[in-house]
């Protein structure tokens, strides 16, 4: 597919016998945000070192943009960028002579790589710091330099390990605004974190790894379907009309059970239907004359779906 960026097939790495990644496969698209998460050990890292050609492979391929990892190292490296967890900039070096230290690197023309990186560190919000050493820097602001020289690279692929560790509630909120960013911008980034609601924020699928497998993958909605039961479950408060009546003539609905006694004023109901009804509901209940006084979404979050799954995984072990 001419969108696919990353491909990988039975990649597998091992470790004496100890297989770290074993026979997974994915594919990943230009401008989707995708995330590797899983407990630790279970071969996120691994991976990545793999894509980025770090480490060699022990089986299957990978193909990152048309190239081999393993034997075309430098053509990937020129066209992804990678964010470490401990981002390696120079400390005693300011930000612009550590982002003209890679743009030498990449062989960028001078005039070229200044625009470009001012540029970079516009969109990063750290144009005022451009002549800062980065030993002066911030954990928050280093992610935000690393992610301006990934801007600055314009590389197709970003690769973020743990991107918003140790950063503050707020500093968090930047980070994740300026990898939507990256998104907009057509690139398709790949991000490992333990921090699942802000993996759900940003993502639009996500791979759960497992001793070195990939045990789910797709969108939250998709594996809370498969860890947790088919159905989108929403809560619904009303009154003035027959609201059971009305949420169980719904096309798609499955389940209506009330949530406690429904008085004279109305109840409340939790609906179960095969995709989100929200819409059809709000929608039904006012023209029906009713009064629509909560509609919420009870789809479970990645935190559910990820403790279920391992909490089983324990128990079958
Ligand atoms: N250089 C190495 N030599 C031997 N074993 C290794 C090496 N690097 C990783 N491993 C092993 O491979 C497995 C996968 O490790 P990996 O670092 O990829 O996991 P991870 O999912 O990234 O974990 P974390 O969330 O802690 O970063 C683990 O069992 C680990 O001990």
């Amino acid at each position: 597919m001419a969108d696919t960026v990353i491909e990988a097939r039975g990649l597998t790495k091992l470790y004496g016998s100890h297989r770290a990644v074993d026979a997974i496969d994915f594919t990943i698209r230009r401008g989707e945000i995708f995330g590797l998460l899983g407990p630790n050990g279970a071969g996120k890292t691994t991976t990545i070192l793999m894509m980025l050609g770090l480490t060699d492979t022990s089986g299957g391929s990978v193909d990152v943009l048309g190239f081999d990892p393993v034997r075309q190292p430098l053509e990937v490296k020129r066209r992804v960028g990678y964010l470490p967890d401990a981002v390696g900039f120079y400390d005693h070096l300011t930000a612009r002579e550590n982002l003209r230290y890679t743009s030498r690197l990449l062989a960028i023309p001078r005039r070229e790589a200044e625009t470009r990186i001012a540029d970079a560190m516009e969109s990063v919000k750290l144009a005022d710091v451009l002549d800062k050493r980065v030993s002066t820097f911030s954990r928050g602001m280093r992610q935000r330099l690393g992610i301006a020289e990934i801007v600055m690279k314009k590389a197709e692929v970003a690769i973020l390990d743990e991107p918003t560790s140790g950063l503050d509630p707020h500093s968090t909120f930047e980070l994740l605004e300026m990898i939507r960013g990256l998104k907009r911008a057509g690139v398709a980034v790949l991000l490992s974190s333990h921090l699942l609601d802000r993996v759900q924020s940003v993502c639009d699928r996500v791979a759960l790894f497992n001793k070195g497998r990939i045990a789910l993958m797709g969108t939250v909605v998709e594996l809370a379907n498969q860890v947790l039961g088919a159905g989108h479950p929403i809560l619904v408060e009303a009154s003035g009309a027959d609201i059971p009546g009305i949420l169980r003539g719904i096309e798609g609905v499955q389940t209506v059970m009330p949530e406690g006694p429904a008085g004279e004023k109305g109840g409340a109901w939790r609906v179960v239907a095969n995709r989100d009804v929200r819409a059809a509901v709000a929608h039904r209940i006012v023209t029906s004359g009713g009064s629509l006084t909560r509609l919420a979404d009870l789809q479970p979050s990645l935190e559910e779906v990820y403790t279920h799954y391992f909490e089983e995984a324990r128990r079958a072990a």
